[in-house]
């Protein structure tokens, strides 16, 4: 299976303390790839170790086999970052327009590109209002319309559903499959049990060190819990 995100032996400092142990993991193409962890485990870390925007203290990190950071790379994938970088004053339609601009598509591809997108995360009857009298739900759909504009193959999320709600919230992961069916790579970032439970392949990140990971059927099978969290709890309380 061909490898799309390689970590090797990452470990990153923040102010003389390790925040990252250690980790090393492989997303492959067309898999939904959880993080999960809770608050402070080193999953925003992770990620933009993963984007190139961070450079680990120690190890590499590859994106389809080029060491990071590679502009080259930074240019492809779409990223939506835990806060959300919209320009508050321009519509939603001039935020995406001028998204769609960075990877110079064209005028008319890219009025149909800006409706596909937010057709997919249900703003559509939104295009036209000022960001800043969006919800934070709908900023965060915003949010990861503008990294879905340029149909990138991989998609990497920090925490894409925080603030939605759970009707919503089933329609992204749908989009996710969609798009996973399709042979996109996602990797997501979550503390949301019944999240991770949707993703392909999981790893559960605990004080920056990987304590478990797999498919979320083999991590159960494993220790034979019955939800996520037992799994979860069962390899944090383990861990020395
Ligand atoms: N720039 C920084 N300088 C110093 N410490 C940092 C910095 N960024 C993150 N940290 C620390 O690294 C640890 C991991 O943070 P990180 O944001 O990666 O966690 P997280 O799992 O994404 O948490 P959350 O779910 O709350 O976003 C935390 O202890 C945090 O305080």
């Amino acid at each position: 299976m061909e490898a799309v995100v390689q970590l090797k032996n990452i470990s990153h400092q923040f102010d003389e303390r390790w925040i990252i142990n250690d980790i090393d993991m492989e997303v492959t193409r067309g898999e939904i790839f959880g993080l999960l962890g809770p608050s402070g485990a080193g999953k925003t870390t992770l990620v933009k170790m993963m984007t190139g925007i961070l450079t680990p203290t120690q190890g590499e990190v590859f994106v389809h086999g080029e060491k990071m950071p590679s502009l080259n790379q930074m240019k492809q994938y779409g990223f939506m970052a835990q806060s959300d970088a919209l320009y508050q004053e321009l519509t939603a339609r001039e935020n995406l327009d001028f998204f769609a601009s960075i990877y110079h598509m064209d005028k008319k591809k890219k009025k149909k590109r800006i409706e596909e997108v937010m057709d997919m995360v249900d703003l559509l009857q939104d295009l036209d209002k000022v960001v800043e009298n969006y919800s934070g739900g709908m900023k965060r759909r915003l949010s990861l319309a503008i990294a879905l504009i340029h149909q990138p193959d991989l998609i990497i999320l920090d925490e894409p559903t925080v603030g939605i709600d759970p009707v919503l919230r089933q329609s992204i992961w749908n989009e996710l499959n969609h798009l996973r069916d399709a042979g996109v790579t996602i990797i997501v970032t979550t503390h949301v049990m019944d999240e991770a439970e949707k993703c392909d392949r999981l790893a559960m990140l605990r004080n920056g060190k990987v304590i478990a990971s797999d498919t979320p059927d083999q991590l159960k099978a494993k220790i034979n819990a019955s939800t996520i969290e037992e799994v979860f709890l069962h390899y944090g309380e383990v861990e020395v």
